[in-house]
Formats: structure tokens, C-alpha cells, sequence
């Protein structure tokens, strides 16, 4: 069997590429890096470490095509897949849903058959974002058999994969902890038969309990870290101040996920106490500049921290004291290697913090919410 992977980066390499190896498919890893594709070609395969033991996967069966240089290559690739997955970021979802699309067209002229595309990334709805850029690049008249044929189940995915600095550039080091959830009502055809995904009906629960506990609680460690000196998600979170507020951001966080999913509040303490376990894995050395990567999109309405601590104020009915203070240091957030910290920065500068928030986070002025970051703002400012 034939997977085609989009992103031969962190979580590509470190998680999906190990899965679908063990799961017995080829994989073709699409990228623009190089290094990463001439590496993939010569040698067919890397190395996975797990962090905090001697183990190591060997993954085999992988090859690499750049989609910007290569697109030919690509299209054909995509046309003989039996599984499609991505993990490039989301921001870059519309640069690959060209070629994409042309893959897929070309599937359908050439009637292969049912396949699934899954959106590995850190966002709700992935999938099914991708496959709106994917119509975008489709003829309106092929919408309909496009949509019988190819599957965009959505997904959740989670492993803590840091930026590698290995003398090799395909090994990469990961924390033994993952898990991948797949929705099922959107497949088309079987269900690809990858050992470690966890099929459910519906993935909302699954995926808001992940991007609001890990991702939100990684937010506030890497935000708050950043704030006050720290250069490692492990340094932050020996910060006992900085835990303390990560503790709290992730109890707001979760009344509202219990609130909504009537989640067992002694299984999400559990759950929480286990993401700050990983967090604190001495064995992996994460960078807060990695896990602060893109605060636009991070303060963004749907995203990790403005989407719970509205919900907190709609459904719990208290100010989230905790979420204000780490959207308040992620608008404070610089780092001049980070385009979108740059261009959040420079709103900061002209039109002030709160105007920043507003923008990003698409919020009223009069929206509570702004008021309570107000506050924080003004604390960490003065
Ligand atoms: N690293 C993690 O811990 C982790 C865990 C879960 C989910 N995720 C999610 O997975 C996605 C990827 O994250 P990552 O940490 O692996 O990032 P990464 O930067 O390591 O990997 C992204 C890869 O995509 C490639 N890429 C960029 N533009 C491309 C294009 N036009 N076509 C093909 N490839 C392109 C990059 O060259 C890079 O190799 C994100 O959505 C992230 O939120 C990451
Ligand atoms: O990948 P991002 O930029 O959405 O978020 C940074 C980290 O929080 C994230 O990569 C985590 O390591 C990952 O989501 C753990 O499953």
C-alpha cells in the first residue's frame, strides 16, 4: 500500500511516518526542504527516539518529492495513494491543495477508487478545511463525484515531537506518549487499517479536549516561560510560579470542557497531571520559541486561547483570570525569527495591544473578554 505524507518535519517524521511504516505502507514524504527529500531518497528510511529510553523505531519504505519543484511527480503519487495525510502546518493547508486537487482529478479520470485525506494539524476541522482549498482548485462540475469518492475525516494528534538538532536530518527524537483520533462518518471506502488510530463518531470532544488541555497549557508554559526569561518548556514549568498558572489556565480550560462534554472530573485532573508529567520530561528539551510559534494563530477565535476563555465567561459564567494572563503575554510575545510575532508586534507598536487582540481574535471592543485582558495587560506592562 502507497501513503503520500505532506511534511516530512517534527510530527511527520516523528509520528505518522513510524505509524504508517508499521501499518506496512510505502510512504512518499511531499515537502519543500531538500535536505530532508534528498536524505529521504538516499537512504530510505531514519531513525525514531523515544526520549527517556534506549528504544529507537527504525522506519523504512520512504521516499521524498518537493511539491513546489516536483509537481508532476506528486500529482502521480497522489493518484496511486491508497491513504493521503498531511502535518504541514495550518497556514500552509492552501499551498498544497493545488496540487492536491490535481492529484485527486487525476485519480478520478483514471477511477481508482475510493481514498482519505487526513489533516494531521493542530487546528478543529482540519480536514475538512483542506478539502474547501482542495474544491477551491476544483471545477464546480467535479465537486460532486469528488466528494463520493474522497474522504476528509477530521483528526486529532498528539505527540510532543521538539525541533531536532541531531547530526542527522532525518532522525528525530519524540516522547513516547501519542495518540491519534480519526472521526469516522466522513471516510470514504475502508478504513485505513493504521495500528494506533482511534476511530470515534465524532471527533468535536476528542479534539477540543486536546487543543484546550495540551495545546493551551503548552501556550501558557511557552508565553508565560517567555515572559519571565525561561528559553525551555522544562525550565518554565520548574518555574513554580509559572506552574502554578499553568495549573490554573488548564482548570479553566477543562470546567469548561466538563461543562460542555460532561467529561468525569476526576479522568480530566488525570489527564491534565499527565500533560504536565510530559511537559517536565526532562529527556526532551522543547523550546518555548517552537511551542509560541505563530501567536496570530494562536490568539485566533477557534484556536487555544481565545475560543475557551470566551467559553468560560459563556458557559461557566466566571472571568478566566489564568487565560487572560497568557493572552496578555502572548501579545506582549517578540521574537524577530517569528514572522507572525513580527507582524503582531507591529500592530502592538501602531494601534496598542488591545487593538491587536481585537483584530486577531476577531473581538468587539465591548467584548468582556477584552476587558479582562485589559486587566492583565496593564499587570504585566506596569
Ligand atoms: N511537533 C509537534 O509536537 C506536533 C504535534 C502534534 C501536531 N503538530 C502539528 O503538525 C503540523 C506540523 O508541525 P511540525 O511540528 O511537524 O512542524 P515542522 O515545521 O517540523 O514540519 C512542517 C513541514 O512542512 C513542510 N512544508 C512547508 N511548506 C510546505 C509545502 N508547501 N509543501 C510541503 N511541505 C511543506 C516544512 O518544510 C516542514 O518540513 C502543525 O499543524 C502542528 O501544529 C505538531
Ligand atoms: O504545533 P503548534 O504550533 O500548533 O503548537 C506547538 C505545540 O504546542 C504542539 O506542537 C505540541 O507539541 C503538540 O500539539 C503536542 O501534541
Amino acid at each position: 500500500m502507497k501513503a503520500v505524507h505532506f511534511g516530512a518535519g517534527n510530527i511527520g517524521r516523528g509520528f505518522i511516518g513510524a505509524l504508517l511504516d508499521q501499518a506496512n505502507y510505502e510512504t512518499i514524504f511531499v515537502d519543500v526542504n531538500d535536505t530532508l527529500i534528498d536524505e529521504l531518497n538516499n537512504r530510505k528510511g531514519y531513525t525514531v527516539d523515544l526520549a527517556g529510553s534506549d528504544e529507537t523505531i527504525e522506519v523504512q519504505n520512504v521516499s521524498g518529492l518537493n511539491s513546489m519543484t516536483q509537481q508532476n511527480e506528486v500529482i502521480q503519487a497522489i493518484a496511486e495513494a491508497d491513504l493521503i495525510t498531511t502535518a504541514v502546518g495550518p497556514h500552509i493547508l492552501p499551498a498544497i491543495s493545488k496540487v492536491l486537487a490535481q492529484g485527486l482529478e487525476k485519480r478520478l479520470v483514471e477511477n481508482r477508487g475510493p481514498v482519505n485525506v487526513i489533516a494531521c494539524e493542530n487546528m478543529i476541522g482540519g480536514s475538512e478545511a483542506l478539502r474547501t482549498h482542495v474544491l477551491e482548485n476544483l471545477d464546480e462540475a467535479k465537486h460532486e463525484i469528488l466528494d463520493e469518492t474522497v474522504g476528509f475525516p477530521n483528526a486529532a494528534v498528539d505527540r510532543i515531537v521538539p525541533d531536532q538538532n541531531n547530526d542527522d536530518p532525518l532522525t528525530v527524537k519524540v516522547e513516547p506518549y501519542f495518540e491519534w483520533v480519526v472521526e469516522t462518518p466522513l471516510i470514504k471506502g475502508e478504513q485505513p487499517n493504521v495500528d494506533g488510530i482511534t476511530y470515534v463518531e465524532d471527533l468535536t470532544p476528542y479534539i477540543e479536549r486536546k487543543l484546550f488541555t495540551v495545546n493551551t497549557g503548552h501556550a501558557a508554559a511557552a508565553y508565560l516561560g517567555h515572559y519571565h526569561g525561561h528559553k525551555t518548556i522544562k525550565q518554565a514549568m520548574d518555574d513554580p510560579t509559572i506552574l502554578e498558572k499553568v495549573r490554573g489556565t488548564l482548570k479553566e480550560t477543562g470546567s469548561v470542557l466538563i461543562e460542555k462534554y460532561n467529561f468525569d472530573e476526576s479522568q480530566h485532573e488525570a489527564y491534565i497531571e499527565k500533560i504536565i508529567e510530559r511537559f517536565l520530561n526532562p529527556d526532551l528539551s522543547d523550546e518555548v520559541t517552537r511551542v509560541g510559534r505563530g501567536p496570530k494563530r494562536k490568539l485566533g477565535p477557534k484556536d487555544r486561547l481565545v475560543r475557551p476563555a470566551s467559553e468560560h465567561i459563556e458557559t461557566v459564567g466566571k472571568d478566566p483570570e489564568y487565560l487572560a494572563e497568557v493572552i496578555a503575554s502572548a501579545l506582549l510575545y517578540q521574537n524577530e525569527s517569528d514572522q507572525e510575532a513580527k507582524e503582531l508586534q507591529e500592530v502592538v507598536r501602531n494601534q496598542g495591544a488591545l487593538q491587536a487582540l481585537q483584530q486577531v481574535a476577531e473581538l468587539d471592543q465591548g467584548n468582556r473578554l477584552v476587558s479582562v485582558v485589559s486587566e492583565q495587560i496593564h499587570r504585566l506592562t506596569n
